[in-house]
């Protein structure tokens, strides 16, 4: 079913302490969150057990990991699988992030084991996908990001296409302070509902929920929102401030 979604990616920042009292801040913010609103929070995987307990009797908000890996277990010294994260009370799992793809250089053939990975053991992917600058400046953006979803996402039948998020990352948005503008995420996440709908149909394009990401704030949450077919966002410095990522999450 199509959500409004807010989730923050707090990629490798805070200590647990830090953690703790930024959830517990934003829990304190008094979100009133309406039916098919949800607020998710990605922390690092030491923090996952911790911020479960704070999260898990308020309605509406929901864990996610940043990463899994592309096996289902055994000698891979230093990786988390995804039954791991299932059995931690994890409910989503951000997989795709462009700062894995290019400095851990995971593959679109990876993910989508990564996908079905997540997806075998109960948990929700939130399939990150987005072009980096030189796309954008050779207007090729729409075929990059076709490209991400065919080869990572297609093979998924209708049924389990219905638990998956798609989060729009332009590159040269993230980190960056360059936001897309409403319209350049507008055209995207439309043309993306588009492949959708023709791979899968259109009653699977509108229930799909489309997150945007790349410099979202409290300042441009609310036009970004406002867009037809952004579901929401995904938030990464902004989501490390209660009070931002609470006024960004008010945006919907
Ligand atoms: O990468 C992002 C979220 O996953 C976006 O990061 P920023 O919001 O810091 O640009």
């Amino acid at each position: 079913m199509r959500k409004k979604i807010v989730a923050g990616n707090w990629k490798m920042n805070l200590t647990l302490a830090q953690g703790e009292q930024l959830i517990n801040d934003i829990l304190a913010a008094g979100l009133k969150l309406e039916e098919g609103q949800e607020v998710v929070v990605a922390t690092p995987f030491p923090y996952l057990t911790k911020a479960k307990s704070l999260l898990q009797h308020h309605p509406g908000f929901y864990l996610a990991a940043q990463n899994c890996y592309s096996e289902k277990s055994g000698a891979f010294t230093g990786e988390v699988s995804a039954e791991m994260l299932k059995s931690v009370g994890v409910d989503y799992v951000i997989l795709g992030h462009s700062e894995r793809r290019e400095y851990f250089k995971e593959s679109n053939e990876a993910l989508a084991k990564k996908v079905d990975l997540v997806l075998a053991n109960g948990l929700k992917p939130i399939f990150c996908c987005g072009e980096p600058l030189e796309v954008r400046q050779a207007e090729t953006q729409n075929e990059y990001v076709a490209k991400q979803l065919e080869e990572s996402l297609y093979h998924l039948t209708a049924e389990q296409l219905k638990d998956v998020v798609i989060a729009y990352e332009p590159i040269w948005a993230i980190g960056t302070g360059l936001t897309a503008s409403a319209q350049q995420a507008q055209d995207m996440h439309a043309f993306i509902r588009a492949q959708i709908a023709g791979k899968y149909g259109r009653e699977a394009a509108l229930g799909l929920s489309i997150l945007y990401g790349g410099s979202a704030k409290p300042s441009n949450a609310k036009e970004l929102f406002s867009s037809p077919d952004v579901d929401g966002g995904l938030i990464g410095g902004a989501s490390l401030v209660a009070a931002d990522f609470a006024a960004i999450v008010k945006s919907f």
